[in-house]
């Protein structure tokens, strides 16, 4: 998809927040923009996922499919989350049975499945939060939207948000995300780019890993073990080191600054490695 010359105001005599915004988002690509508060992040993500218009300019090419995480998530609904993520599986075209299925699968995903009957107004904060991301993976979008998306999950779900982006990636959708923590999904962007006054400015993205990187490094960092499982007699994807599993596959033990990159490397690979489980060690 793309976005033309486009801006945004909020009202004839306001300042502009966003202006001559020309942006390509091609599939399969990761997109992390960043900027200082206030500056227009959350103002580009609604634009680009639909949520708002442009004041000028075009937006083509948006995919069917859009889910959308904000930064505040409106929980306060009688339903309770199971029900609540299975009307929005139906609102996105699925089968009430399938909805279902997959609002389970997600809530399960997240470890929020003791939660599935709690009505959404009496969820914590984080719990709340795992809706709002199982709501947006639910319909397995096209494009996927992050608008701090990570802020307020256990470090668990971090991790299964971290697998779930490259997973989407992976099968060819567009992710688009903010978020506070410059660490977040580190190395693992195509393209990065910085609100700076009412522009767009591309920030260089580092170098892709090389040679055995990705296999566990500084002193210190909080490492992260991947078991995956690849197609038999089949070596890891070049560049990624690990040891055999008792199961089958193999065990990866990485920085945790480069799992992501290391997950998008195993599903991307042709043919593609299945993950089995991600876990941070302590
Ligand atoms: N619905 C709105 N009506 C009026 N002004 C708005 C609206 N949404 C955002 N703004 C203004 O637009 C500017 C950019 O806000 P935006 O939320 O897009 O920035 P941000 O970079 O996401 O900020 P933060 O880092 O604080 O989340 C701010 O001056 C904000 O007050």
């Amino acid at each position: 998809m793309h976005l033309t010359g486009v801006g945004r105001r909020y009202g004839p005599r306001r300042p502009w927040v966003l202006r001559g915004i020309s942006l390509e988002l091609p599939r399969g690509a990761l997109v992390r923009v960043e900027g200082g508060n206030g500056g227009g992040k959350s103002t580009l993500l609604r634009l680009v996922a639909g949520i708002d218009a442009p004041t000028e300019g075009r937006v083509g090419g948006r995919p069917l499919r859009t889910a959308y995480v904000p930064e505040r998530f409106p929980a306060a609904l009688p339903l309770g989350a199971a029900a609540y993520l299975t009307h929005l599986g139906r609102v996105h075209g699925l089968r009430g049975a399938e909805a279902a299925r997959r609002a389970g699968h997600w809530l399960e995903r997240f470890g929020a499945a003791g939660h599935a009957r709690t009505p959404m107004a009496e969820l914590s904060k984080g719990t709340s939060q795992k809706v709002a991301v199982a709501q947006a993976l639910l319909a397995e979008p096209g494009l996927l939207v992050l608008d701090e998306a990570w802020t307020g999950l256990d470090a668990s779900a971090r991790t299964e948000l971290d697998l779930a982006v490259a997973e989407r990636t992976a099968a060819g959708a567009t992710v688009v995300f903010v978020d506070h923590d410059p660490r977040r999904l580190a190395g693992a962007p195509d393209a990065q780019y910085r609100v700076e006054g009412t522009s767009l400015v591309p920030v260089p993205v580092p170098a892709p890993m090389s040679g055995a990187a990705g296999a566990a490094g500084a002193a210190g960092a909080t490492l992260v073990r991947i078991r995956a499982a690849g197609p038999p007699g089949s070596p890891l994807p070049p560049g990624l080191a690990g040891v055999p599993d008792p199961d089958g596959g193999a065990v990866l033990t990485v920085d945790a600054a480069r799992s992501d990159e290391v997950l998008r490397a195993l599903l991307t690979a042709r043919p593609p490695w299945h993950v089995r489980a991600v876990e941070e060690l302590p």
